[in-house]
């Protein structure tokens, strides 16, 4: 049987277009993407099941220099998905200067031995030639097994990458049921998209102090009742967060209603609520609680 399958851990800084490219490979909305660098915070799978493989690609948080306990359990999350992988699949924008970055994931590729394939994202930026230059200075940092110049925004060169990425999976079955394209639940979804319109639409100061919770789910005379609260670590967001006249939050909900409507193919009516857990990005209990850190959840 010449069938398949393994691991393939998305890395890469903040903002390289990680999650862009592993929904435009899995042809769904799996991850939220914005232009907020540091959105991602779990080791999402996208399962892609083709006739002669199955790619489980785990996209994980920007690796950065972290300031908190949560930017800790955030790298701490990219790392074991580099560690639990059969290939890595560096992505960077080729638009961004080599720093310290970039620095700090080729240290830490250096430790695993793995096969490690260097994915030049955001090529439609650059004209043919800069792009080439760029290749050939990359190509001298490390040893890489593949450098593969793409556009996640644009497919370009995306099928050329699975047959790539193929190459270096192992021989075996399935790991996961052919209809299956994330091992995230219905819950976690809802919540991500929520956290996505939060961050579509606040400045700065929010985007990472926020954390999102479902408290209530209930199918009621054909239409879904969500209640979720939005957490916030100081008394200040939770005005901006709320707006004049609760305008901001209003507008949140109803683009998230709009959103989960189509996603979950029901009406749904959602509330949100706004609680301050203060610092709670430096509290490991609050980090557990809202599902932030991935060895606890036993995800993998
Ligand atoms: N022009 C262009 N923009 C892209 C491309 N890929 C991603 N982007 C944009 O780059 C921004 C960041 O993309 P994400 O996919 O959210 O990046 P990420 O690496 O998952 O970010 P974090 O979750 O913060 O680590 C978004 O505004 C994307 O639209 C690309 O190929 N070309």
């Amino acid at each position: 049987m010449d069938y398949k399958s393994g691991f393939i851990a998305i890395v890469g800084r903040p903002n390289a277009g990680k999650s862009t490219l592993l929904n435009a490979l899995i042809g769904k909305k799996i991850a939220i993407m914005t232009d907020t660098p540091n959105t991602t915070r779990n080791n999402i799978a996208g399962i892609l099941t083709t006739r002669s493989a199955q790619y489980v690609f785990m996209d994980t948080p920007g690796i950065h220099k972290p300031q908190q306990q949560l930017g800790r359990v955030l790298n701490k999350n990219a790392y074991t998905a580099m560690e639990d992988c059969d290939v890595i699949a560096w992505i960077i924008d080729i638009t961004q200067r080599f720093g310290p970055g970039d620095e700090f994931i080729l240290k830490r590729i250096q430790t695993l031995h793995k096969p490690v394939l260097l994915l030049v994202n955001k090529i439609d930026k650059l004209p043919r030639e800069k792009v080439l230059q760029a290749l050939m200075d990359w190509q001298k940092r490390y040893d890489f097994n593949e450098i593969i110049p793409i556009s996640a925004k644009d497919h370009q060169n995306l099928d050329e990458l699975l047959n790539v990425f193929k190459n270096y999976l192992p021989q075996g079955a399935p790991l996961y049921p052919e209809e299956m394209v994330s091992d995230h639940d219905e819950n976690f979804r809802i919540c991500e998209i929520i956290r996505e319109k939060i961050l579509n639409r606040t400045e700065e100061e929010i985007p990472h102090s926020i954390a999102v919770v479902l408290e209530h789910k209930e199918m009621e005379e054909g239409k879904l009742h969500l209640m979720a609260m939005v957490i916030v670590d100081r008394d200040s967001q939770k005005g901006i967060l709320i707006g004049k006249q609760g305008s901001k939050i209003k507008d949140i909900r109803i683009a998230a209603q709009r959103e989960l409507k189509k996603m979950l193919n029901v009406p749904v009516d959602l509330e949100l609520y706004v609680r301050v857990e203060k610092n709670w990005r430096n509290k490991e209990q609050k980090i557990k609680e809202f599902g932030l850190d991935e060895l606890e959840q036993g995800v993998q």
